[in-house]
């Protein structure tokens, strides 16, 4: 068995980078920007004032000449002795050195001088204070909402971005049905596609469920070749060492080039990755915790990689336990846990069949292989989901 590290590295090495494309930025929020976004206009354009009040040249007082409110520039310049009556964004008109807020003018007619107490600043923004001609937004990066905003600012209207990645997720066993069928008695619900699409959605994927996979070589053959399209084909379950488990040998059939098969970690020992044509094939173990954890832990760093994102393992913090935990065995384990202000704390029931505890926990714990029992208050690596 290697260690997740390994398999890290292998699963990277099987990754293609995906194309590019143009999208509006509507639809650009999420999306990893394959090329920099570059501002074709200074922010702002013009000196504007931070405040309401009365842009003003020289000591006053002052005599109001005219008005610049936003969108509306004052035509002209002043000169020592005038104010603009001026708005929150308004440009300041050249010649100005300052804006007084109105709080702090005494008016009367025409004219205007201080009251008592005047604060100091000037309040104006100068010209490009938040960025300038030619400034970038670099790619790689996944473009948040403040980047949206930020490329809109640029009159950027459209942003080329890494194309969405296939993902084609097939779950096989002859015991699954889809949520809202009527379950056989010896049957159970499928939930891990609908998880993991979830989660591959998130990172950014374009996410086919296929048809489930029966325990046949047929069926599995079958799926597979529904899958051709994908960037990256995930089978679920079937993986471990059992008659039915059917999808390594079908996949080496279909000309799937291994990479490994087994990791030591727990949950997700019995994981595999390859190379099936064009795309990246990883076998997830079917136990759903199994097939999450994985998820996290393989599927969302490759759809980065994917994308163009640096390939890197998921950022781990660093905690202290407020419950104590015993010795770990051989594998690696991201034990299912909660964090909180006292600290984090690993559930009770760490089976990998139990959704349960994955829904209620925000953190995985990583275990080293062979970490020693651990005490409250001793620090532990954790993972966010
Ligand atoms: N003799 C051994 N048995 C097992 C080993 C082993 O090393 N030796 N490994 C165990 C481990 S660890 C895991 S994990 C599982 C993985 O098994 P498979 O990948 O072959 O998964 P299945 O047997 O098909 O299913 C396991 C379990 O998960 C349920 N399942 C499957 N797919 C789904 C789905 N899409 N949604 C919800 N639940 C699903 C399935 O019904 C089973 O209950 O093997 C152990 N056995
Ligand atoms: O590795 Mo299995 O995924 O422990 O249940």
């Amino acid at each position: 068995m290697i260690s997740v590290d390994e398999a890290l590295a292998h699963v990277f090495a099987l990754v293609t980078r995906v194309d590019s494309e143009e999208v509006p930025l509507r639809n650009a929020a999420g999306r990893v920007l394959a090329a920099d976004v570059v501002a074709l206009r200074n922010q702002p354009p013009f000196r504007a004032s931070v405040m309401d009040g009365y842009a003003v040249a020289g000591d006053g007082p002052w005599r109001v000449v005219g008005q610049a409110a936003a969108g509306h520039a004052f035509a002209g310049s002043v000169a020592d002795g005038d104010a603009v009556r001026i708005f929150t964004g308004g440009v300041v008109p050249e010649g100005a050195d300052r804006v007084v807020i109105q709080e702090d003018v005494v008016v009367t007619g025409e004219r205007i001088s201080l009251g008592a107490g005047p604060d100091s600043e000037r309040y104006i923004r100068e010209i490009g204070a938040d960025f300038k001609v030619g400034d970038r937004l670099a790619a790689p990066r996944r473009l948040t909402p403040a980047d949206v905003a930020l490329a809109a600012s640029m009159n950027v209207p459209r942003v080329t971005v890494a194309r969405r990645p296939r993902l084609a997720i097939i779950a096989t066993g002859d015991e699954l049905v889809m949520p809202g069928e009527d379950p056989r008695p010896d049957q159970i619900i499928a939930s891990n596609s609908f998880g993991l699409a979830a989660m591959a959605e998130a990172e950014g994927a374009e996410v086919r469920l296929l048809p489930v996979a029966r325990d046949t070589r047929a069926s599995l053959t079958t799926v597979f070749g529904l899958a051709r399209d994908a960037d990256l084909v995930v089978t679920i379950g079937g993986a471990s060492v059992g008659d039915h488990d059917l999808v390594g040998e079908v996949a080496a059939d279909l000309g799937m080039e291994r990479a490994f098969y087994k990791i030591a970690m727990r949950p997700g020992k019995p994981l595999m990755a390859g190379r099936m044509g064009q795309a990246a094939m990883v076998g997830l173990p079917g136990n759903p915790v199994s097939a999450m954890v994985c998820g996290h832990l393989f599927l969302r760093p490759m759809l980065r990689a994917m994308q163009g994102l640096p390939a890197e393992r998921l950022r781990e913090g660093e905690a202290i336990l407020s419950a104590p935990l015993g010795p770990n065995g051989p594998r690696q384990h991201y034990m299912r846990a909660c964090r909180d202000d006292d600290g984090i704390r690993a559930a009770e029931r760490q089976d990998s069949s139990l959704l349960t505890v994955l829904a209620g926990a925000n953190v995985l714990i990583v275990r080293p292989p062979h970490d020693p029992a651990r005490h409250v208050g001793e620090q532990v690596r954790y993972i966010n989901l």
